[in-house]
């Protein structure tokens, strides 16, 4: 894994914008279109003095002069504010779509990192990322693109023709311009520094915010209400007093900035009236002179500000590019390639193995699969000392059934992560018919699975659409057999618009015994070659229990299904049983034998017999009661 931005050295530099260029080489025309316009603009601007020095010098000598300059400065006046306005709203165009394709991609891409990501880099970060840094980019591309840039131009120009206007008032302003400059690199160089600062100290906010609306029922459980405001109260202040830094600097600059020029102005506008008063040159001409001195003061505030707004650009856009180096996971779909947004369009995200097998598998076209281990071992890497699982074989038929059994924390759910390839065995591997899933494409590997987890993540959107999503083109009779299959009607008819019933964010308004039935309803209509029970009925009452049983018997009957299960009544149903006691295969076999064979799993059925009867006897004096 590429080392974690939150610990990436700071750059120093501004050269991170020059990254951004592959997103701007898709818009090369409308790059050209933008130039042009600021460039007609630019030079628009440079010559409106020129017609104030015409006006004071020959505007006055008669009525037909003063009426055609009036004219020209007219037309010209309308020029320059028509460019202005194309040049706007070129940069307005072209800075949003670079930042929206960057911004797709980093999205793309933070869908194809791996579980160990999500495990170091906290979910608050990459959101704030997403916003507050693209806010960022959005607003200084733009700034720059609209004014800053051509401020650039500008002020190169406004001293070209001061120089040939009046060559010796430049005197004061070539002796305050390098101590302008020295003030804006220093200032932006600092308020770099503070602005990166501040983004990490917002998304550390963020993060910190997410978690605790996420956990609001911990909290409040908890009466951790104090302790939660004390720590983003802290973060606010940590966050202000960044800006405040900023600010400071800002304010200091823009002082400085400002009472240099209006020295050097006063200066050339001393040195230029006594010039006048001794008919050296005339009115109009220092007032053009003047007008220069004033645009170059301006454009050069202006590109102050561009080096601040291109400090915080490069601060945000660093952030952003960061997450884009982070390794997807191993064989993931093919990546946005960021040299080629075309590549940014839906048609071309993850085409990796969609031919492989169809998102709509016909059942009766398929067969189940085989699954085998081969001394599979594992460490989770943020836990590299302790194994999770330790040198495992086994060989799973097709159709048959394994229950996995063990203590809590033996490693059951681990086996089914390796088997999704959410992580990689550290020894040994998996194969699926024969071919490691290591050399599959991530894609079809994950099409040809279904897994119904423990607490099963419910999207906020209408139950229908909760389901549907294991296979968006299922049609209503799929979508209806496995809505009853799953006993999600048992619940959903009582609702007044049944499948259409929003449930609300991460499913909130279901109990956890439906959530986990939409679950198993969505396993069912994804229909899988394999699939992975993972406590999956655990938050279900018994009658319920009893009822989806059945639908899973069906389907577990015609395909290879893999149970980590602590009821007995599931278990005993399983082919084989596969004991695990911290990371090692400890019994293989069926419910019978392992009594018989395997100390653990004996001690593990009593232990269940006792919990199931003592709670059948609690249902019974509960019912009699
Ligand atoms: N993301 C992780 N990072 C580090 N260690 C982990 C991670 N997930 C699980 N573990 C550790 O790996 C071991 C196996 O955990 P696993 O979740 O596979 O157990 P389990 O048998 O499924 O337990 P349970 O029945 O409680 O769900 C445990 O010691 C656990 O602490």
């Amino acid at each position: 894994m590429a080392q974690n931005p939150w610990q990436r050295p700071v750059n120093k530099n501004l050269w991170v914008l020059w990254k951004l260029k592959p997103f701007l080489r898709s818009r090369l025309l409308l790059l050209s279109a933008y130039l042009l316009a600021m460039l007609f603009s630019a030079a628009a601007s440079l010559v409106l003095p020129q017609g104030a020095r015409f006006i004071l010098d020959k505007g006055f000598h008669s009525y037909q002069a003063l009426l055609w300059i009036s004219i020209a400065l007219l037309l010209l006046g309308m020029f320059t504010v028509a460019m202005r306005g194309l040049r706007d709203g070129l940069a307005t165009w072209l800075g949003q779509g670079v930042v929206a394709d960057l911004r797709t991609a980093v999205f793309s891409h933070a869908l194809h990192l791996p579980a160990i990501f999500y495990e170091t880099f906290r979910t608050g970060e990459v959101i704030s990322r997403l916003s507050s840094d693209v806010t960022i980019l959005r607003f200084g591309l733009t700034g720059v693109l609209g004014r800053s840039l051509q401020s650039g131009i500008t002020l190169i120009g406004a001293l070209v023709m001061m120089l040939v206007t009046m060559p010796q008032l430049l005197i004061p302003g070539l002796i305050a311009l390098p101590l302008l400059v020295f003030v804006n690199l220093r200032s932006g160089r600092l308020q770099r520094g503070y602005s990166r600062k501040e983004q990490d100290y917002l998304a550390d906010l963020s993060a910190h915010t997410e978690e605790s609306i996420n956990g609001i029922r911990v909290i409040q459980a908890l009466t951790l209400e104090p302790q939660t405001e004390t720590r983003y109260r802290q973060d606010i202040r940590l966050l202000l007093g960044q800006v405040w830094a900023r600010v400071k600097v800002q304010s200091w600059s823009t002082f400085l900035t400002g009472s240099l020029v209006f020295l050097a102005l006063s200066a050339m506008l001393y040195l230029g009236g006594l010039a006048v008063l001794e008919k050296q040159v005339g009115m109009g001409v220092l007032a053009a002179f003047l007008l220069y001195a004033l645009m170059a003061a301006t454009s050069l505030a202006s590109l102050g500000e561009l080096w601040g707004s291109m400090s915080r650009l490069a601060g945000a856009t660093e952030r952003l590019l960061a997450l884009l180096d982070e390794p997807v996971e191993h064989g993931g779909a093919a990546l946005p390639d960021i040299r080629n947004p075309a590549a940014l369009k839906p048609e071309f995200v993850a085409p990796d193995g969609a031919g492989d097998f169809p998102a709509t598998p016909a059942f009766s076209l398929r067969y189940p699969a085989r699954l085998t281990l081969e001394h599979v071992a594992f460490r989770y890497p943020s836990r590299p000392d302790v194994p999770a699982i330790t040198d495992i074989s086994l060989d799973v038929e097709p159709g048959e059934t394994v229950a996995f059994v063990g203590a809590s924390g033996a490693g059951k759910s681990t086996v089914f992560s390796l088997l999704m390839r959410h992580y990689q065995p550290s020894e040994g591997r998996i194969l699926l018919d024969g071919t490691a899933i290591d050399a599959m494409p991530l894609r079809s590997l994950r099409q040809q699975l279904a897994v119904v987890p423990q607490h099963p993540v419910i999207f906020s959107m209408s139950i229908a659409e909760n389901i549907m999503m294991a296979r968006p083109d299922a049609d209503e009779a799929a979508l209806q057999a496995a809505v009853h299959a799953a006993r999600v009607d048992e619940f959903s008819d009582r609702l007044e618009a049944r499948l259409q019933t929003h449930v609300g964010e991460k499913g909130v308004t279901l109990s956890g015994g439906q959530r986990q039935r939409i679950a198993i309803a969505r396993a069912i209509l994804r229909n899988p070659r394999v699939l992975i029970l993972d406590e999956a009925t655990s938050a279900l009452d018994a009658e319920n229990e009893r009822l989806i049983q059945e639908a899973l018997a069906n389907l577990t009957a015609q395909r290879t299904t893999l149970v980590a299960a602590h009821r007995l009544a599931t278990i005993v149903h399983a082919s084989r049983i596969a004991v695990l006691d911290q990371g090692r295969l400890i019994g293989l076999g069926s419910h019978e034998d392992l009594l018989v064979s395997c100390p653990t799993y004996r001690q593990f059925a009593e232990l269940q017999r006792l919990h199931e009867q003592s709670s059948e006897l609690a249902v019974t004096s509960k019912k009699r009661a």
